[in-house]
């Protein structure tokens, strides 16, 4: 099996309205895929699709290489599922509510004991087997959950918003699951509105938009197709102004208009320059990838690079140190997946909200 996960078309309506919008998309097996979106953007009606609790309206899905219209009991088998809010018998204990799962999974007696204790163990639960899931915390709640859906081995877990509410520290051991989960064979899918989690953890992400599927691609392939289209974006513009002013000038192109067309930010850097004076800052300014050089307090440097190669800051940091200018901080940025969910979702299609 090469994808856990394949959409074809994969649509729901509610009377009118359509939730999601034959949306196509590939999970290879082994992976972690993210899911974003903005809220109502059709994100748990499409997991719902794929868990089998709601039909599709049309298009299908194929989970496990099973269709979910035709084969939900198997589809079910071989998911597993740690939804937003907890959904375990709050008046049962932790183990009490891994062998109710169990049982709904039909795992023999003699192996559901070590199954559980073995996840018990892996998620670090063990010590609060006996307490009611009414008595945990955030994170331990997660935990119990995490273990009641792993039970019966699902090929694929389906994780919605999993450390949404939990401190910085249990968030990083779950991280660490996650990853150990996916390390050890599972098609992980999570949804998250954290884009550092998303960022960090996934292979793949998928941006939905008021039902449709508007990027898909690594985490860093989205970053880059920003950085590249807003240099096309840029370059579509310029280039419009310069043909206007090339007319206008009867064919003649004022040589400095046409030099900017290089004129693109594609990184930001920050320096303190303690020994900062103008010998250093115009030997910045020189620097032909080096573009709006501001000053800023205590002897901070602001610029914009207007180069996707990586050594114009090696450049820049080279020219300050050949001057002699001492350096006590550095930073760089560059677009975050946040600026990337933002563009791609900014363009709201309103007829298509509900
Ligand atoms: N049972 C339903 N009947 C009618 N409309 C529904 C139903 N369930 C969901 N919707 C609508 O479908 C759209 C998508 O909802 P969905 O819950 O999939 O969004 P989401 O991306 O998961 O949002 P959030 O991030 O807020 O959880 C929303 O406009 C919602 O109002």
């Amino acid at each position: 099996m090469k994808y856990a996960i394949e959409t074809f078309d994969l649509t729901k309506k509610y009377k009118n309205f359509t939730a999601v919008n034959s949306i196509n998309f590939k999970i290879p097996k082994g992976t972690i895929f993210g899911m974003l979106g903005p809220n109502g953007a059709g994100k748990t009606t499409t997991i719902k699709m794929l868990n089998c609790l709601t039909q599709p309206t049309s298009g299908t899905a194929s989970v496990a290489e099973f269709d979910v219209k035709e084969n939900p009991n198997e589809v079910r088998e071989k998911i597993g599922m740690v939804p937003q809010a907890v959904s375990l018998y709050k008046d049962l204990t932790v183990r009490e509510n891994a062998e109710l799962c169990s049982d709904y999974y039909g795992i023999p007696d003699e192996e559901k004991n070590d199954r559980i204790s073995n996840l018990m163990d892996l998620v670090d639960i063990s010590y609060a087997k006996d307490k009611l899931i009414s008595q945990l915390s955030g994170g331990q709640k997660q935990k119990a959950s995490l273990v009641a859906s792993l039970v019966h081995r699902p090929d694929i877990l389906f994780l919605d918003e999993p450390t949404i509410g939990l401190d910085p520290t249990t968030k990083r051991v779950l991280w660490n699951l996650i990853r150990d989960l996916n390390n050890s064979g599972h098609t992980i899918i999570l949804c998250s509105h954290d884009m550092h989690e998303v960022d960090m953890l996934c292979d793949n992400v998928g941006i939905i938009n008021t039902g449709k599927l508007v990027a898909y691609d690594t985490p860093q392939g989205l970053k880059d197709s920003l950085l590249k289209d807003e240099k096309m974006e840029y370059e579509k513009n310029i280039s419009h102004t310069l043909n206007e002013v090339h007319n206008e000038n009867g064919g003649n192109l004022p040589i400095n208009l046409s030099q900017n067309q290089d004129n693109i930010c594609l990184k930001k850097m920050s320096f303190i320059i303690e020994n900062q004076n103008e010998e250093i800052i115009n030997s910045i300014k020189a620097l032909k990838p080096v573009n709006e050089v501001k000053l800023g307090e205590n002897n901070r440097i602001n610029l914009k690079i207007n180069s996707f190669d990586d050594d114009v800051v090696n450049d820049v940091i080279k020219t300050i140190i050949s001057k002699n200018g001492k350096i006590s901080a550095v930073s760089t940025e560059e677009p975050s997946l946040e600026d990337v969910f933002m563009k791609v979702t900014s363009e709201v299609d309103k007829d298509a909200r509900a």
